[in-house]
């Protein structure tokens, strides 16, 4: 099995992940809460309220688990590629894979990748959406003093199931999608690239961003149904499932709620995506 495949998800995983986090913070709060008035007036009220830092609140889980959730994702992907075509990384140029194959492989990716991501992203989301400021002393506590309080309180008081709360949202957010993500990705590869040859560095970075816009545009809907299951259960339950979720939001707010925080979404997806596929192809042909 080859082992660069999830070492180079990895490694491209985390170069993403912290150029992006800012706008998954002002998202999130998008999202789940409704205080704010729109991008402009959350990213006002986080500064002056939190500074610089509050864009960064949630960070340290997923940057420690982006080697597990990126290297399952290019890793499943890769292998399940693998073992459709009997192509190798390295082979693929010469003899593509179908587009069914790339998606398949892409869904079983993604579906794998939900499950280690699940627990993560919760405590993520859960400390994005603190509020208060840096704690100094005598100031008033947030709930969670960090990610390992935060998954100790939520095993302690939700059970080990309240880790994996929302799940089944994430589940179905990312398996299609990221079926979805690697087509685009190697659709617009194959595009503009001479047949048997590697993507240059530019084909690399737009196939990448675009790939990231195309599947995140088809997420939001179950990424705003995944934020709310898993803020539900921090003051009592209010939800009775997804489903309740999904009626419950759409009578409260109208259709318009499942596209929030889709223009961050698609703002944050092309730099990150862009930069993990670059760093990912970087790395595999730099072991070959
Ligand atoms: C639409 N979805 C869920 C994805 N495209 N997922 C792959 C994510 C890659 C990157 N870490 C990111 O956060 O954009």
């Amino acid at each position: 099995m080859p082992v660069e495949e999830f070492v180079a998800g990895w490694i491209s995983g985390a170069v993403g992940l912290v150029l992006g986090h800012p706008f998954d913070t002002v998202k999130v709060r998008l999202q789940t809460q409704n205080t704010y008035r729109g991008i402009v007036d959350c990213v006002l009220k986080t500064y002056r309220h939190e500074s610089l830092l509050g864009f960064f609140k949630g960070m340290s889980f997923p940057i420690a688990s982006v080697a597990l959730v990126n290297s399952v994702l290019f890793g499943v992907y890769s292998n399940t590629l693998m073992a459709l075509t009997t192509t190798s990384h390295q082979e693929r140029r010469a003899q593509p894979p179908s587009y069914t194959n790339i998606f398949i492989a892409g869904c079983t990716g993604g579906l794998l990748q939900a499950y280690c991501l699940a627990p993560f992203d919760l405590i993520k989301v859960r400390l994005q959406n603190q509020t208060e400021p840096r704690v100094q002393p005598g100031s008033h506590q947030p709930r969670y003093r960090g990610p390992v309080h935060c998954a100790a309180s939520i095993f302690r008081e939700e059970g080990p199931q309240g880790l994996f709360r929302g799940s089944w949202a994430l589940v179905l957010r990312d398996t299609p999608t990221l079926g979805m993500y690697f087509v685009t990705y190697e659709g617009l590869c194959r595009q503009y690239t001479p047949e048997g040859q590697n993507p240059s560095s530019a084909t690399v970075l737009v196939a990448g961003g675009f790939a990231g816009i195309a599947s995140w545009i088809t997420a939001t809907p179950f990424d705003v149904i995944k934020s709310r299951m898993q803020m539900d259960g921090l003051k009592g339950r209010k939800y009775r499932g997804m489903l309740d979720c999904m009626a419950s939001s759409f009578r409260q707010e109208g259709v318009g709620v499942f596209f929030r925080g889709m223009t961050l979404n698609s703002a944050r997806a092309f730099p990150v995506n862009a930069v993990t596929f670059l760093s990912y192809e970087y790395l595999l042909r730099l072991w070959r």
